[in-house]
């Protein structure tokens, strides 16, 4: 079955690194993925931008293809975004579909302070996306749980609904958004690191520019 796979982030703002990794992801997976923006992130400070203008980023971004596409249940939940519930959730309404969570590595490798992290193999399977400057060295206690359940063939996804983790490997891009934060505050002009349509509306990125 072909599965759902869903990127979660703080997209503050959205680059083109997301939206590569995204795209080759949707590619090797032969996947539907949605972008997941995270209301409150649970481990990191708040986000420059409000969650209304991630979100019209967002939309800015994805216009034009539907390969790739958005899904704000997290913004209409309040307190932290808690990955498990997203997934439980999305598991109830998909029934036996395959559910795939992608993370870039840096991510991958922080799993055990995440809430529920051993039950998210319940509800779905995790694709772990390589991203240059990471060090791919993981924390025993996650590559114990991870071991018997990696795979690296997608037709593993897409036969089972959960459980498994595969490595895919993409272009890598050393793009970030703090570095486009701080680009953007310094009064640089990051086009190129940035989808084109974050330009169409000069108040998209207008949270990040110092006055
Ligand atoms: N260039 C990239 N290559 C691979 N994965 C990436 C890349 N940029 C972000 N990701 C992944 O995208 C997800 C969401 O990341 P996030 O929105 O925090 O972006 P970020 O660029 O890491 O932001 P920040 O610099 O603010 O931490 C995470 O799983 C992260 O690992
Ligand atoms: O559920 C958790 O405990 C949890 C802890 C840390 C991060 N996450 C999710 O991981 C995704 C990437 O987070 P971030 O901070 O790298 O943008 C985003 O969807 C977060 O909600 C989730």
């Amino acid at each position: 079955m072909r599965p759902l796979a869903l990127f979660g982030g703080t997209f503050d703002p959205i680059h083109i690194g997301h939206l590569s990794v995204a795209w080759e992801a949707s590619e090797l997976l032969d996947a539907e993925v949605r972008l997941l923006p995270a209301n409150v992130p649970p481990h990191r400070p708040s986000p420059t931008a409000t969650a209304v203008q991630r979100v019209e980023m967002l939309r800015a971004a994805l216009r034009g293809q539907s390969r790739l596409t958005l899904d704000t249940r997290e913004l209409e939940r309040n307190g932290p975004s808690y990955t498990f519930d997203t997934l439980a959730e999305l598991r109830r309404e998909v029934g036996e579909r395959p559910l795939v969570l992608l993370l870039g590595a840096d991510a991958f490798a922080g799993l055990r302070s995440w809430h529920r992290w051993r039950e998210l193999f319940d509800v779905a399977h995790i694709g772990v996306i390589n991203r240059p400057g990471i060090d791919a060295c993981m924390p025993a206690e996650v590559e114990r749980a991870v071991a018997a359940r990696r795979t690296d063939d997608p037709g593993v996804i897409r036969s089972q609904p959960a459980g498994k983790v595969i490595e895919l490997v993409v272009t890598p891009l050393e793009v970030s958004a703090t570095r486009i934060r701080e680009l953007l505050a310094a009064g640089r002009d990051p086009r190129y690191l940035l989808p084109a349509g974050l330009f169409d509306d000069p108040m998209l990125l207008a949270p990040y520019r110092t006055a």
